[in-house]
This record gives structure tokens, C-alpha cells and sequence, in this order.
């Protein structure tokens, strides 16, 4: 009896634990990144076995892997002006950039044959950078601004040989402030070299349930509002920074 009740007063340390929120929010993140790194272990043989190796037809196996992760987190992704998808041919979708959660509005929405631009240390980034090379990411290395200019001339071109569209951050850099940074031009020149629209989205803030400083990582919605075209036919170099300019204005009145 007396061993039982030096053993019960133990038993509530993982209640305590469970119902900390400190403890949900390293329990969540770290949950996240294993079962990314789980899902990606899962979707490179079926990658290879799919596609024989880099091909954005692999895009299909990440998002169906990846649809279900907001669920396990305790999170609800609410989608409007998802029409403004329905565009034939390549285009570029532009987006705000908070976290590595913005995976998970991304796989919600998708369109096939997208894939994004991303900086080149991801691939080192075990199973999970495997995958986005096989789901062909274009890797750019952010340190050699020329290098990164090339890689995205090349895709230019690539977007319209294969018929691809892709999503980038024009951001460069994740912004967690629920404002956005200034854009930097290669999502602009991208569209323009390739003579496709951009479609704008915007994911709502996720300050209603995730704080970094505070820990705190609650159940929460995320709102992804896709917007209507931005057209950039007939349009040259020198008209990119009115795009990049009208691009971030749309994108701070939404
Ligand atoms: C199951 C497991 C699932 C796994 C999950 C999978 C999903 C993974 C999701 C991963 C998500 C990962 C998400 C991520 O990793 S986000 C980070 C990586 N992405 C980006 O950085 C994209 C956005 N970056 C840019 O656009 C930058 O501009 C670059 C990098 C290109 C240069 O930046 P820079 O710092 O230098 O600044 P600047 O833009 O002011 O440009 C300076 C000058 O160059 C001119 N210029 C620029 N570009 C071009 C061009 N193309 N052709 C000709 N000229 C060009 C430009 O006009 C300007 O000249 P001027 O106008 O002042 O005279
Ligand atoms: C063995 C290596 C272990 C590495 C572990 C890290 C793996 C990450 C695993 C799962 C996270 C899920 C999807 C990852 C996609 C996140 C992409 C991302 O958000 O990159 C940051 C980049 O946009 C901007 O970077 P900076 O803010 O400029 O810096």
C-alpha cells in the first residue's frame, strides 16, 4: 500500500507533462520534423519506383503523404479562391513565407506538375532533402546572388520545355512579424522571362496559435487565400519592379 502511493504521485508526472503547454510545443515541433523526415523515408522508394528519379511528378506522392500532418498537429487549413488555381499552362505562385509549417498550406493546394525554389542547404536536410530533390526542387544558393539568377533563368526556360509551374517565396527568408518583408525580384523576373502569370496567396498569421517565445504551439486554423492572376504578358525586365511593387501591394491589402 505504502509503495503504492509513492508510485501514484509519479504516475501524474506525465499527466503534468502532457497538459504543459511548454511541453506540447517542443512535443509538436519535434513531432513535426520526425514525421516529416518519416513520410519523406516513405515517399523516396515510391518516388523511384513512380518516376525511376528527379521528376515533379513526384510533387503527387509528397502532397498525398503530407495532407494529413495538419490533423496529427491539431490544426484546420480553410482554403478560399481556390478557382484562381484553375489556370492551364505553367505560372508562378507567389507567397508570404512564416515557417517550415507553410509545407503543410502548401501540400493542401498544390497544383500538379508545382514544385518551389528553395535555398540549397535543404538538401542536406536527411530524407526530407532527399525528397525535394526527387520532387525536383530548384535548389539556389542565396550566398552567390549570380549563381541563384542563372539557376532561375534556367528554370524560366524549364517552366515552359516541361510545362511546370512553381512556387516561390519572394520573401527569400522566413517572416514570423504577420507583416512582409520587402520581395526580392527573382519571382518576378521568373514570371516575366517565362511570360506567365503569378498568382498571389496569402496564409493567414500563425500568431492565433503558434508563439516561439511564449512556447506555445495550440490547436489553430491557417487561412490560405488564393488571389486572382497577376498577367505579365508583353512585359520586360524593365518592368519589374512595378510588378514586384503591385505583387506586395496585393499582397498587404489581403
Ligand atoms: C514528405 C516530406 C515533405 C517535404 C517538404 C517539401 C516542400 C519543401 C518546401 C521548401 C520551402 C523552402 C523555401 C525557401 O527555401 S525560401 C528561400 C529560397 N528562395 C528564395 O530566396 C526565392 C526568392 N529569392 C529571390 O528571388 C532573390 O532575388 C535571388 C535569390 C534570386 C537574388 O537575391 P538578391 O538578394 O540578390 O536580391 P534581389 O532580388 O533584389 O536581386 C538583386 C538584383 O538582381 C536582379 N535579379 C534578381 N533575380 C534575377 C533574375 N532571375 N534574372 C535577372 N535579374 C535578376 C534584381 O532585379 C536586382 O537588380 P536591380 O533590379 O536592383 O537592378
Ligand atoms: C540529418 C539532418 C537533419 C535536419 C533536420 C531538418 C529537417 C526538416 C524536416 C522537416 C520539416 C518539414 C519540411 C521542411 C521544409 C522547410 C523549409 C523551410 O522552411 O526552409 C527555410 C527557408 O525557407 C528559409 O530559410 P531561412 O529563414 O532564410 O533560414
Amino acid at each position: 500500500m505504502d509503495a503504492l502511493w509513492m508510485v501514484s504521485p509519479l504516475l501524474l508526472v506525465p499527466l503534468l507533462l502532457w497538459t504543459s503547454s511548454t511541453f506540447t510545443f517542443y512535443f509538436k515541433k519535434f513531432f513535426y520534423v520526425a514525421w516529416m523526415m518519416f513520410l519523406a523515408l516513405l515517399a523516396i522508394p515510391m518516388s523511384v519506383v513512380k518516376s525511376g528519379g528527379r521528376d515533379i511528378e513526384n510533387m503527387r506522392i509528397i502532397r498525398f503523404l503530407v495532407r494529413h500532418v495538419k490533423y496529427l498537429l491539431g490544426l484546420q487549413i480553410e482554403v478560399s479562391g481556390q478557382e484562381h488555381l484553375q489556370l492551364q499552362g505553367p505560372y508562378v505562385i507567389i507567397s508570404n513565407h512564416q515557417s517550415s509549417l507553410d509545407v503543410l498550406g502548401m501540400m493542401e493546394i498544390l497544383p500538379d506538375r508545382c514544385t518551389t525554389i528553395a535555398k540549397k542547404e535543404l538538401i542536406y536536410a536527411g530524407t526530407v532533402g532527399l525528397i525535394c530533390w526527387l520532387g525536383g526542387i530548384v535548389f539556389i544558393n542565396r550566398k552567390k546572388t549570380s549563381d541563384a539568377k542563372n539557376v532561375m533563368c534556367d528554370a524560366a526556360k524549364t517552366m515552359l520545355e516541361d510545362q511546370i509551374r512553381l512556387w516561390v517565396f519572394p520573401e527569400g527568408t522566413r517572416n514570423q512579424q504577420g507583416d512582409l518583408l520587402p520581395f526580392k525580384k527573382g519571382a518576378f523576373h521568373l514570371a516575366v522571362q517565362a511570360q506567365v502569370p503569378i498568382i498571389p496567396v496569402v496564409f493567414s498569421s500563425y500568431n492565433s496559435f503558434y508563439h516561439r517565445k511564449e512556447k506555445q504551439f495550440n490547436s489553430g486554423t491557417i487561412r490560405l487565400k488564393i488571389l486572382p492572376k497577376i498577367e505579365t504578358k508583353g512585359m520586360s525586365s524593365d518592368d519589374v519592379s512595378s510588378l514586384a511593387d503591385k505583387s506586395y501591394q496585393v499582397g498587404t491589402s489581403s
